[in-house]
């Protein structure tokens, strides 16, 4: 009985929105977790559903004590999971009840049209499961290494099958299930498993070695690429897994100032950051909007990642359903959202020094998109936007010159969740850290000349990604002798060996 009486607890927690439900989940101290956010996820699904039947049944009203919320979980187990699992003084009036229930059931289907239960689901607006997304693991590099991780799976029983050499290989792998994993093929230090692997409960997950992010999560941190040892803003930062990926980029040397308004998602950070083994953050409960740029604390300030609250609508539908941020899309709302994603960017451009700011959503929406890039390149001119990854297949919706520069992810093209992303870099340094750019990641200035981009040979390619997998980043002015230097020094280490 203690599953249903907390997880009713938790229902009306969320109905009283003191958070959300993966927080209220541990929050409740209950031992088994993962069956109480099953429980949880499953009667919200079929929340719609589990209250037209309720009603029609009067079994609330045949026993007026037996709270709403209550009731959902029970009639959900009993119709839709696996049968009443416990007993207690309700188990009783349910099963009592059960013909009755299943009655209302059948004639719900028979009023829809419909006749299986996700049909039903989906012609009550509610979210049928659909294919799932792989699961992708982010070693964290502060505390092991990709072949490391590597190694641990496959004494695990996990068979590796190499780097993917594209989104398609991605796809065809997770149509077989398995115990197989692969490395991502835009991002060195994330692996892809095979869609609902667990490992919430691996000893490396819980001692901070494996971070469970999303790939398009990862891209923001990915292509602002601070080098080591940079000063690094994080604007809208809680719960902090693009602070921890940038914490690794940067090598835990430098700083990120990571800000954020919410005291319980800082509070979650910090013991993700913790866990992380993360000491370069300095963390502030504070509106990014009011940080000033001209305190002489962020005059190194070089970076700055913009991931500010947005409608959430790219996120998979059971993820959105239980975000704390995603909330309804109404006009007004994706109006309010906007204005506020154009003030934050525009703030995080304000900063003196900064050189390279990316803007990223969980949004599909243009308006939260490209349209506040597109009014913010209008009015900061001595920034242009660089073309970030230019092998990913989907870009920024055509509504303004160089807009497909700007980057999309989606489940359905990429196998993510939905994302945009958008990398800005002042002009006065552009074409010179384009050139860096380029050689450290898979991209080029939208507007820099050809022959002034970064070559495409083969053997320079190769060189590139092993520049990007040491993050050997920099900024130094000329970038041949960079890299002249690089492969001085690659051959003495080789000698050396
Ligand atoms: C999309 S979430 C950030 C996710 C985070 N970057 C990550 O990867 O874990 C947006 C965050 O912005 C925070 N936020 C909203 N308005 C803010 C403001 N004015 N200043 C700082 N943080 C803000 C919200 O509390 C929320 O935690």
């Amino acid at each position: 009985m203690a599953v249903y009486q907390t997880a009713a607890g938790i229902l009306d927690r969320l109905g009283r929105k003191e958070g959300a439900v993966k927080s209220l989940v541990y929050d409740s101290g209950y031992k088994n977790v993962r069956q109480l956010y099953a429980l949880l996820c499953e009667t919200l699904r079929f929340s719609s559903v589990l209250e037209d039947v309720i009603t029609s049944s009067q079994l609330l009203r045949g026993d007026k004590k037996l709270p709403l919320n209550l009731a959902k979980v029970l009639v959900y187990d009993l119709l839709f999971g696996k049968g009443l699992q416990c007993g207690g003084r309700w188990k009783a009036t349910i099963l009592a009840h059960r013909a009755r229930l299943q009655a209302e059931l059948a004639k719900l289907k028979v009023k829809k049209k419909v006749s299986s239960n996700r049909d039903l689901l989906t012609s009550m607006g509610g979210v049928a499961d659909g294919p799932a997304l792989p699961r992708y693991v982010r070693v964290n590099t502060l505390k092991t290494s990709v072949n490391d991780i590597i190694s641990y799976f496959k004494r695990q029983g996990y068979t590796y099958l190499g780097k993917a050499r594209s989104i398609e290989e991605i796809v065809q792998f997770v149509q077989k299930p398995g115990k197989r994993f692969l490395q991502d093929s835009h991002i060195p230090d994330l692996l892809v498993f095979s869609p609902n692997t667990d490992f919430h409960k691996d000893s490396l997950y819980t001692a901070g070695h494996l971070i469970l992010q999303d790939k398009a999560s990862c891209l923001p941190a990915f292509l602002l690429s601070p080098p080591v040892g940079a000063h690094v803003i994080d604007a809208c930062a809680a719960p902090g897994n693009k602070t921890s990926q940038l914490a690794a980029i940067i090598q835990n040397k430098g700083k990120v100032f990571a800000f954020d308004l919410d005291t319980k998602r800082l509070a979650t950070m910090s013991t993700l950051l913790l866990r992380a083994g993360i000491t370069c953050q300095e963390l502030a409960n504070q509106d990014f909007l009011t940080v000033s740029p001209d305190d002489p604390k962020y005059q190194k300030v070089s970076h700055i990642l913009v991931d500010p609250s947005c409608s959430g609508s790219g996120m998979p539908d059971r993820m959105r359903m239980l975000s704390e941020e995603a909330g309804s899309e109404t006009s007004e709302r994706l109006q309010a959202l906007s204005a506020f994603q154009r003030r934050a960017l525009s703030h995080a451009l304000s900063f003196s020094s900064v050189q390279t700011v990316v803007y990223s959503t969980c949004s599909v929406h243009q308006q939260e998109n490209e349209d506040v890039v597109k009014n913010i390149l209008e009015q900061y001119t001595d920034f242009r936007l660089v073309k970030a990854l230019p092998s990913w297949p989907v870009r920024g919706q055509n509504i303004f010159p160089g807009s497909d520069s700007c980057l999309r992810a989606s489940f359905t093209e990429t196998l993510t969740s939905g994302f945009f992303v958008a990398l800005f870099q002042r002009k006065d340094e552009g074409s010179r850290s384009s050139v860096m750019c380029g050689e450290q990641r898979d991209f080029n200035t939208a507007d820099t000349p050809a022959k002034e981009r970064p070559s495409s040979k083969p053997e320079e390619k190769s060189n590139l990604i092993q520049v990007t997998l040491k993050r050997k980043a920099n900024n130094m002015a000329d970038a041949k002798s960079t890299t002249k230097k690089k492969s001085r020094k690659k051959k003495r280490k080789m000698k050396d060996s």
